[in-house]
């Protein structure tokens, strides 16, 4: 269907103006292709010149020609009304400029767009880009190959089109779920991990969930969807009082940080300490053993006053249930193809939950390094990690125990098979390099400016345009870009298979309903009359 004709050249190099009477398909970030001339080189070398479809995004909008403003005057009459009182024709009437920037034609060799580099002469005709082009070309996934069905596009009716992005590129190359509070993060993350532990991908996956909004993953074990054969994935919550580190899993730096504050000489023994008990190469370290030889340390040293007020700190900051000599992280209980843990940290200190994942992670990068070069190892498969709350783990001050890790995490995990979700409604509180190392992102409404501007420093390739929407957003609807994508696009993230745990609290209904029940205790007794006055309020007045 054609829906304009090019009108000039645009104001940026690949842009072009089309002219078309009809704007109802044409929305803002809908997409478009004209037919174009392209030289393509063949498997022998030889170069020839193909007709392909150049395909191309709406970024902006204006009306040329409507009605004039005097048809208008009278908001009680329809201009319509006003022009055929004056018997003059409104065929026609209404104009618009649409604004479109080339993407390319797609490379079937390349599975991406390539620019041609011209914009289409005035003339030509354009028209509306067909469903199945869009589902092929704007991602690489191939549906039922490793792929997560995802939602649809926005400006296409619900449905009408499948959107899959390719698990293999967000898991390898890290991913980024950004949006205010309430717009459809962990709603889009558990849609992901849904796709991830269908029968065609049966991820290892592990979440770090500080509000306890992932419990009902577990469904995905009876769900149909799941099944295949011997399989249906795995769901584990872990509640925090089942979570415990080993002290010999903390590093130097660990412990620095969580011991309140010590001062440089009982940073010397401690660090003296340390080291000379991870020389003795034994897996187990009690309190104990840290603080004999702490009190060994400060004897040799001439510290031990130091040590002494060591001892009395290192008693403080480990002799708590989370540091459990009995028990440690075991990562082969954790994590398993076809399985998906669930941390719910909700009742951890902010600063153990740091601990936690800066001991996870760092245990769980050194043993994907060790199978990659070829040593023996706990992980012999790659790992997915998902950290709600993503600020609290890499955050732009720096301040956090996890940051050193998830930062080379984030640089070398590629290549060592770890992959890392951030989710957070604070983008402008993540540390640059780790928000730019999320190199698929999935931003959804934003209204707050400086997160907007966060965003719009850290993510490559979107579009002014297509950042000009964050703010109109509705939940669910999100702006899909970076690696996983062959250009951006606008999607509306489909429903999930599992119930949503994170809805929102509907405070009157709690309010009434606590009221009720603070009258039906024995000193408050209610009188029949108060439920029927309650329900009554709800009744018309006669
Ligand atoms: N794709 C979707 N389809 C249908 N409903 C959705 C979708 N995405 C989000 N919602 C609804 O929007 C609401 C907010 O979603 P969600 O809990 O994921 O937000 P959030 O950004 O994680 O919020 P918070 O920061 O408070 O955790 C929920 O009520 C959810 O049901």
């Amino acid at each position: 269907m054609v829906i304009g004709i090019v009108s000039k050249p645009g104001e940026n190099t690949n842009e072009f103006v089309i002219v078309t009477p009809d704007d109802t398909e044409i929305k803002t970030g809908e997409f478009v292709y004209y037919k174009g001339d392209v030289e393509v080189q063949n498997d022998d070398g030889s170069v020839v010149e193909q007709e392909k479809k150049i395909f191309a995004r709406v970024t902006g909008r204006e009306q040329q020609r409507g009605f004039p403003d005097q048809f208008m005057a009278d908001p009680g009459v329809s201009p319509d009304a006003v022009a055929r009182k004056l018997g003059i024709s409104t065929e026609g009437v209404d104009l618009y400029n649409i604004t479109a920037t080339v993407i390319g034609y797609y490379d079937e060799k390349l599975n991406d767009f390539t620019n041609p580099r011209i914009v289409p002469k005035p003339g030509t005709e354009i028209r509306l880009a067909s469903d199945s082009d869009l589902e092929e070309y704007l991602t690489e996934a191939v549906p039922e190959e490793g792929s997560a069905f995802i939602g649809d596009l926005i400006h296409r009716p619900p449905e009408q089109t499948e959107i899959h992005l390719p698990i293999d590129a967000f898991a390898s190359t890290h991913l980024s779920v950004l949006a205010s509070t309430g717009s459809g993060k962990s709603y889009t993350a558990s849609v992901l991990i849904e796709e991830m532990m269908q029968p065609d991908s049966r991820a290892a996956v592990l979440v770090l969930d500080p509000h306890g909004e992932y419990g009902s993953l577990k469904q995905m074990e009876e769900g149909e969807k799941f099944q295949d054969g011997d399989y249906a994935p795995e769901v584990q919550i872990k509640r925090p009082e089942s979570i415990q580190i080993r002290i010999s899993e903390l590093s130097l730096g660990d412990l620095f940080s969580i011991i309140d504050d010590p001062s440089d000489p009982q940073e010397q023994v401690l660090a003296e300490a340390w080291n000379q008990l991870q020389s003795e190469e034994d897996d187990y370290i009690s309190i104990n053993d840290l603080q004999n030889k702490v009190e060994e340390v400060g004897d040799e040293k001439d510290l031990e006053s130091s040590a002494r007020a060591l001892d009395w700190r290192i008693d403080k900051a480990l002799d708590r249930d989370l540091f459990d000599h009995s028990n440690h992280l075991s990562l082969s209980e954790l994590l398993e193809p076809g399985q998906c843990t669930v941390l719910q940290l909700d009742t951890m200190d902010q600063r153990d939950q740091q601990m936690m994942v800066s001991v996870l992670f760092r245990k769980i990068n050194q043993e994907r390094v060790a199978h990659e070069k070829g040593r023996e190892s706990e992980l012999e498969f790659p790992v997915f990690g998902l950290l709600e709350e993503g600020h609290r783990f890499a955050p732009a001050d720096g301040d956090a125990r996890s940051l050193p890790v998830l930062s080379t995490i984030l640089s070398e995990g590629r290549k060592f098979g770890v992959g890392i979700g951030i989710i957070s409604q604070r983008p402008s509180k993540i540390d640059d390099d780790v928000l730019s190392q999320c190199k698929t992102q999935i931003i959804m409404q934003i209204q707050n400016p400086l997160d907007q501007d966060a965003v719009k420093k850290g993510v490559e390739d979107v579009g002014e345009d297509l950042l000009d929407e964050l703010p109109g957003l509705t939940p669910g609807q999100a702006i899909i870009a970076g690696d996983s994508v062959n250009t951006p696009f606008l999607s509306r993230i489909r429903n999930r298979y599992t119930e949503h745990d994170a809805e929102s609290l509907e405070a009157t209904k709690l309010w009434q309903e606590s009221w009720k029940e603070q009258q039906r205790e024995p000193d408050g007794m209610a009188e029949p009359e108060d439920e029927e006055g309650a329900s009554n309020r709800d009744q018309p007045l006669d």
